[in-house]
């Protein structure tokens, strides 16, 4: 397994081992100890899975509020797209700095974000599944959005007008967004 480390420090970007033959493929999406010895020694509590049925289809920006943060193990088992983070972590030399990662069923790799981070993806093909392991429980009281178009983000999105939720055409931009993450050094 290799990893790429992002230029937002903690996001890591994983290329796993695949085992194909004539069959079709086998890999590990999850080994504890492999994954300790990348620097990933969260616990994971929660597995989610997403279906996206169109292209252009955008969820995000979203966190956690603490004390109910949540990192995050994300990849793609059918269809493609670009996952995006922003650092949320007041102090951090990076706070409000973004970076996007394609992530496809093709290419099988996964990314690792860790709490401190808004995130958000938007599908580049249809019938699009993400599936992604939280080290922290769903929180509705502490769920919490920026806006996917803040300008002072920046993010270039590879569509002009996504699909959104009600909810993620409705969040705050960053400066006015409830955040209490705080960069650790
Ligand atoms: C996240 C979540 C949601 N829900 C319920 C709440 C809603 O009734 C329904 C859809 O939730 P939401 O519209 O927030 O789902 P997404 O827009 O896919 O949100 C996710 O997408 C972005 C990319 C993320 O990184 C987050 O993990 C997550 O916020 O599922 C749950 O019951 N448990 C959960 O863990």
């Amino acid at each position: 397994m290799k990893i790429v480390e992002g230029k937002l420090a903690g996001v890591k970007l994983i290329e796993p081992v695949v085992f194909e033959d004539n069959r079709g493929f086998f890999m590990e999406s999850y080994h504890a100890d492999r994954f300790a010895s990348l620097g990933i020694t969260v616990s994971f509590l929660q597995d989610n899975h997403s279906l996206s049925k169109h292209k252009g289809v955008l969820r995000g920006l979203h966190y956690q509020l603490l004390p109910k943060g949540q990192s995050k193990l994300v990849r793609v088992t059918t269809g493609a797209i670009y996952d995006v983070v922003v650092d949320i972590r007041e102090g951090s030399p990076t706070f409000g700095q973004w970076e996007g990662f394609e992530l496809t069923a093709e290419n099988k790799r996964q990314l690792f974000i860790p709490q401190g981070f808004a995130h958000g993806f938007c599908t580049i093909l249809p019938n699009t599944e993400v599936l992604y392991k939280v080290d922290g429980l769903y929180s509705a009281e502490h769920d919490r959005g920026i806006a996917w178009n803040d300008p002072a983000i920046g993010i270039s999105w590879p569509v002009e007008q996504p699909i959104l939720s009600d909810k993620d055409s409705k969040h705050p931009l960053l400066a006015d967004a409830e955040i209490n993450f705080v960069n650790k050094g």
